[in-house]
């Protein structure tokens, strides 16, 4: 358990020959401190000798203020207050939405993430605060699934430390991780933020020994009921502890605090340790899905021609006159004109104003660029 021992730092894997940049998604609660730890993250690899900016994706469509440059920002794409007007929708069904119409673009995302993959080594996303808004969504699982099958990915999960330091907080918050990590399948890194306010000690010390999790349960207020039993909330998180046990093994876990700048390499060497992870698991198993998922589809295609092959037999044995018009030719390619639509999506290092970053402050959304967004049913 805890950080491994790094194959390379940022400073080394530039000397060495040049890899495909690592994409890191970082999830949280809301208040966790996601967006700050983005820019954290961001500020340390530019003051690094030589200076690696990374290329940064916000997907917070409702988010008022980033406080780093994003280079592609789901704002100029979507305006997300238009989307709940028009949609007649909440401010989170708006966030969805607005997060759902963004994915249909993702492509072109991709596309832009790809042309920088030869001079950036890091790609970073940021999440929409709702964190179920991104992991309980399709479009949380298309446009995860669509960068970690480009470009090593590795998911940051961010803690709130100072409010996970309550047993039954902590193991909830676990959970959620256990979840997410099962259904990305993608290496793992749990980041407890806000260390400045309270140090991780106690969580890395609930990781490796779950009788020290149960004993700090069995001390909490509640966990007996009137004659002194424990609750049935205690049994259950004490059967849990020990499956949680399992879970904290295929993990790295780091204390951060994005406000001073503390355990920011650290985390940087956990990610060079996922990269390996990547490669060595997830990457194979991608591949094993991939030739799996076109072996059936060329086997159902196959299957299909095969049928009609022999209808159109019968058919042309029936009717000689008829075959001599069919002109149908089932080996030739269909025509390549459905390309497409225009690109909408955004990328403000590509913007002709000065400097390789944009200005947040200066940033504005394209209004004038009208996109006709397809409407559901
Ligand atoms: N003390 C301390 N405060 C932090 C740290 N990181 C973030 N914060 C504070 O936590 C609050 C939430 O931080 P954000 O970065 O907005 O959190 P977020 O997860 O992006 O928030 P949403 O997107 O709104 O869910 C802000 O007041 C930050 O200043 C940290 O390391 N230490």
């Amino acid at each position: 358990m805890g950080p491994s021992t790094p194959p390379s730092t940022p400073q080394a894997s530039a000397s060495t020959e040049k890899k495909k940049p690592i994409a890191i998604i970082a999830i949280g609660m809301a208040g966790a401190g996601k967006s700050t730890f983005v820019q954290r993250i961001s500020s340390y690899l530019h003051s690094q000798d030589p200076p690696s900016p990374p290329y940064i994706l916000n997907l917070d469509p409702a988010v008022t203020h980033v406080p780093f440059e994003a280079n592609i920002d789901i704002r100029d794409t979507v305006n997300y207050a238009e989307v709940m007007k028009q949609y007649n929708l909440g401010p989170n069904g708006g966030i969805l939405t607005a997060l759902n119409l963004f994915t249909t673009k993702f492509d072109q995302v991709l596309g832009l993430v790809e042309k920088r993959a030869e001079t950036v080594d890091y790609v970073i996303l940021d999440t929409p605060g709702q964190i179920e808004i991104f992991t309980w969504s399709a479009s949380g699982a298309i446009i995860t699934d669509a960068i970690a099958s480009s470009i090593p990915t590795v998911v940051a999960y961010i803690i709130d430390t100072p409010r996970t330091t309550a047993p039954a907080t902590f193991m909830s918050n676990m959970l959620y991780a256990c979840s997410i990590l099962y259904k990305t399948k993608l290496p793992f890194i749990l980041v407890f933020n806000k260390t400045d306010v309270q140090p991780h000690s106690f969580a890395l010390e609930w990781m490796e020994d779950f009788e020290l999790f149960q004993a700090a349960l069995a001390s909490h207020a509640g966990s007996t009921d009137a004659e002194g039993e424990p609750t049935y909330m205690n049994s259950l998180m004490n059967s849990m502890s020990l499956v949680l046990d399992e879970f904290y093994k295929n993990l790295k876990a780091v204390g951060v605090s994005s406000m001073t700048g503390d355990g920011i390499k650290e985390f940087f060497e956990a990610v060079q340790g996922s990269r390996m992870e990547y490669e060595n698991e997830y990457l194979p198993d991608l591949l094993r899905a991939r030739a799996a998922r076109e072996k059936t589809l060329n086997d159902a295609k196959a299957d299909s021609m095969g049928r009609l092959m022999k209808d159109l037999e019968i058919d042309r044995a029936k009717n000689p006159a008829g075959a001599l018009a069919d002109r149908w030719d089932p080996n030739e390619e269909e025509d390549a004109d459905d390309e497409g639509p225009e690109i909408n999506i955004v990328d403000r290092s590509e913007e002709r104003w000065p400097g390789q970053y944009v200005d947040v402050t200066r940033a504005r959304r394209h209004d004038e660029e009208e996109i006709n967004w397809p409407r559901p049913g």
